[in-house]
Parts: structure tokens; C-alpha cells; sequence
């Protein structure tokens, strides 16, 4: 039997690392998917007692016969799919154990907790299964567009597809989507994993990349929108990491928005047009480090920091309302859109993660008078620049030639486009 699932990236349009510290943020999901393959083997194949994983976009290969994850994990792990669980830190050690029984370079080492979140995923839900499982990406790894959500929501998508506690209809053809109970379920399955990978993760990027669309997100508040605005978006990679290719896809046009909170959907009309380019400059970095490193400042500065995050929190609920708004105004819009972008960028540069490559990118786009922000964690990956409706296409080209001549990578994605999806037919 195989089963295959995919996941979207996102780009944060207002609000990251306030929003771990419970203010409001914006995300929309990109046109970029990471996708998973999982195959148990046939019956004739019964020598194959191992569990495998293929991880594609960093060429490395992991595999334990199931004896050796018994041993490691005697009392096996006592979760069940229908019921998200935390990893504790004693089960952590244990996974670790059996992560660092193949060799990962140190220049990937980032990957071991990508791994360790899989075999949690994957025991938790699956139990002490033989089975093979690849995994692929769009989205360039440890760039802020995350990846981590995209790989724990697909590898969730995929294990909770093929498993009892989900109903699915296999005679479907092509990618469909869970319906909203089992979304639900991958979600919170997923934030269990970004966890592992995070450390403290406010749950937004998980739940964009299960729901797609565009949200508003203020932990354990969700609010979805989905709407007829396009929003272009350059993404910005400063080229530390490995390269990535060019990727650009359409860009589509959304009828609605959707109010979604605790499982209620609302429909809000809009008929706003932003444009948004998504420019990404390629310096790695990780998230966990970054995000601890907000904690600690604000450890250290309770109250300033306190105040940062409030103020972030107004500014992601005034973006909110500002793309949902009715009013014809395109241009007053996309001008307080901007000065909003601005404001988000100098809190985020208070909470010290902004990069000197980011720096670069905020100064090219102004040479412009376009406005540009970090998205995702900071520290360099992916920064997004605004494109106002009156831009010309030739600017466009300029600015995106002079970003590609600092070493940058330039992508225009999708945005708000769908969540976690599942294809059982093998055609895709
Ligand atoms: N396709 C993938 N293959 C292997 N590991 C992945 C993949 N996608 C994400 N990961 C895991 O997620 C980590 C990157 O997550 P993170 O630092 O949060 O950056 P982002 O989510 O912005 O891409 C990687 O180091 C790895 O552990
Ligand atoms: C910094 C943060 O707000 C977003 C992190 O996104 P990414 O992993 O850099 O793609 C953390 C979070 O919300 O969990
Ligand atoms: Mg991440």
C-alpha cells in the first residue's frame, strides 16, 4: 500500500516571534509543498522488517530494523493516533539514541531533529511498523518559509491517512483534502513535531500549512481567510545555505475570506488587491536558536519586551482588518500596509533577529521606495517586499536583478493556496 501527502510552506506577513509570546500574527500559505511517500511492504516482501527514511533534498537515508527500535524503546511508546501526545524529554533521549546511530555530517546536524520528530510522528501513530518513507521538498530548509511545519504536516497527513484512526476515502482520485476533524487531528499531531524541532512553537506555522489559506493566529485562537486579493510575494534567500532553484508558480486569485475559530467558519468578502513579492536571501539559520534567543531577551527585559510584543499584536490585528476591509481605497491600504511592514520590521530588529543580509535587502528594496520586512524567524533566510498595484513590471525586474546581484535568490509563490492534501492512486 503507499500513500502520498503534501504540505505547503508559509510566509508570515505580520507578527513571528510575538506571536510564541501569545500576541496576534498573519500567515498565508506559499505555492511551495513538501511531500511525503510512505509504503509498508507487500507481503511478499518479508524480509523487510526496517523502518526507512529517504530524506531527498539533504541525500541522506536512515534505517533501523524494528528489533533495534524495540530495544530502544522497550516499554514502546504508548500513544495512540487519535490522541496528539508530547514527547517527553526521557523519550527525546531515546530517539536521539537512535538518530545518532547514523552518521549526519556536521553541516547538517540541524536535520538530527527533523528526524527525531519523525520517529516520534511516526511511532506515536503507526506504532512498530516496517515501512519506507520519503520525503521531498520545494521549500529551502532552515529559510523562514517553514519547512519544518511543511515536513511534520505531511509526514502526519501521510501516517494518519494510512492509519485506523482515520477515514478516508481511498476510491478518490488525485490530491483531496482531510475533512476538518481529521485536519484537526494532523495539526495538533504536527505541532507535537514542530515542538521537537522548535522547542516552542506557537502552532501558526503548523496550522497554515494543514489549512492553507490565509490566518489570522493568536494561540489557541485561529482565524483563517481565504480571499479574492493577490498578493505577490519575492522571496529573498541570502545563498549561506545550500542553493535552491528558482521556483516560481501563478499567482491566484481567492473569492473569500473565512473567519475560522474554534471550529466555527465564518465567510468575510474582500476585494482588496495586494500585491506582495517574496524575496528570500539564503543565509541558513535556525529557528530554535533564534526563538530561545527572544526568550531570553525578554527574561531580560520583561517590560520592554512585554511592551514590543503588544504593540506587534496591534499591528497584526490592524493588517488583518486592513486586508479584510471593504473599503475601494486600494492605494490608502497599501500604504498603511506598509507603514505596518515597517513598524513589524523594527520590532522584530528590537527582538534581535534581524541579519545584516536582511539589512541589505531592506536597503535595495528602499533604493526602490519599496517596502520590505523579515518573515519566519529572521537571522537571515526569507524577507518580504511589497508591491504597491501602480508598480511597473520593469521596477519589478530591476529590483528582483539588483537583489540576484547581492547573491540573493527571488521568487514569486503562490499564496493562500491549500493546505495538507492526501492522493492514494499513485498517479501524481
Ligand atoms: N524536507 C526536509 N527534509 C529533512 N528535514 C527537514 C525537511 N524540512 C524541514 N526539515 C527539518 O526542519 C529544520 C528546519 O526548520 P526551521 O529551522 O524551523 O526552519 P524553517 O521551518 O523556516 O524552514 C531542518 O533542519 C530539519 O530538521
Ligand atoms: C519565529 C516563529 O514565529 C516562526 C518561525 O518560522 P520558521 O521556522 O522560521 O519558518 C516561531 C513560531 O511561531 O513558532
Ligand atoms: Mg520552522
Amino acid at each position: 500500500m503507499e500513500v502520498r501527502s503534501r504540505a505547503p510552506g508559509k510566509i508570515i506577513l505580520a507578527g513571528e516571534h510575538a506571536v510564541v509570546h501569545g500576541s496576534a500574527a498573519v500567515a498565508a500559505s506559499i505555492g511551495l509543498y513538501t511531500s511525503v511517500t510512505l509504503r509498508f511492504p507487500s507481503p511478499s516482501d518479508n524480509d523487510d522488517n526496517t523502518l526507512t527514511l529517504h530524506l531527498k533534498d539533504v541525500g541522506l537515508e536512515f534505517s533501523w530494523p524494528i528489533g533495534r527500535i524495540k530495544e530502544v524503546l522497550p516499554d514502546s511508546i504508548n500513544t495512540i493516533a487519535s490522541s496528539p501526545t508530547t514527547c517527553s524529554p526521557e523519550t527525546i533521549k531515546l530517539l536521539s539514541k537512535l538518530v545518532e546511530e547514523h552518521k549526519i555530517p556536521e553541516s547538517q546536524i540541524g536535520i538530527a531533529s527533523g528526524v527525531i520528530a519523525f520517529l516520534w510522528l511516526y511511532i506515536s501513530i503507526q506504532g512498530n511498523k516496517p515501512a519506507t518513507i520519503t520525503v521531498s521538498s520545494e521549500l529551502p530548509l532552515g529559510s523562514g518559509l517553514g519547512s519544518s511545519a511543511a515536513f511534520c504536516v505531511s509526514l502526519c497527513g501521510a501516517f494518519l491517512a494510512s492509519s485506523d484512526s482515520v477515514k478516508v476515502d481511498f476510491g478518490q482520485n488525485g490530491w483531496v483534502a482531510f475533512g476538518e476533524k481529521e485536519q484537526q487531528l494532523a495539526n495538533k499531531w504536527a505541532f507535537e513535531g514542530e515542538k521537537i524541532i522548535h522547542g516552542k512553537p506557537s502552532g501558526i506555522d503548523n496550522t497554515v500549512s494543514t489549512f492553507g489559506n490565509l490566518i489570522k493566529f493568536k494561540s489557541g485562537d485561529l482565524t483563517c481567510i481565504k480571499s479574492n486579493m493577490i498578493l505577490k510575494m519575492l522571496i529573498t534567500n541570502t545563498k549561506v545555505g545550500r542553493n535552491t532553484k528558482a521556483l516560481v508558480a501563478g499567482v491566484t486569485e481567492r473569492k473569500k475570506l473565512i473567519k475560522f475559530k474554534s471550529g466555527d467558519l465564518t465567510c468575510i468578502k474582500s476585494n482588496m488587491i495586494l500585491k506582495m513579492l517574496i524575496t528570500n536571501t539564503k543565509v541558513g539559520r535556525n529557528t530554535k536558536a533564534l526563538v530561545a534567543g527572544v526568550t531570553e531577551r525578554k527574561n531580560r527585559h520583561p517590560d520592554a519586551m512585554t511592551s514590543v510584543f503588544t504593540a506587534v499584536d496591534f499591528i497584526s490585528n490592524e493588517f488583518a482588518s486592513i486586508i479584510q476591509s471593504s473599503s475601494p481605497d486600494d492605494l490608502e491600504k497599501e500604504q498603511k500596509v506598509e507603514e505596518l511592514m515597517q513598524m513589524n520590521q523594527g520590532l522584530l530588529q528590537c527582538m534581535g533577529v534581524s541579519h545584516a543580509s536582511i539589512e541589505t535587502v531592506l536597503r535595495t528594496t528602499l533604493n526602490y521606495k519599496l517596502t520590505s520586512k523579515l518573515t519566519g524567524a529572521g537571522g537571515g533566510g526569507c524577507v518580504l517586499t511589497l508591491l504597491p498595484s501602480l508598480l511597473s513590471g520593469t521596477i519589478i525586474d530591476k529590483v528582483i536583478e539588483e537583489l540576484e546581484e547581492c547573491g540573493f535568490q527571488c521568487l514569486i509563490a503562490e499564496i493562500g493556496g491549500n493546505g495538507l492534501e492526501i492522493c492514494f492512486d499513485g498517479l501524481l
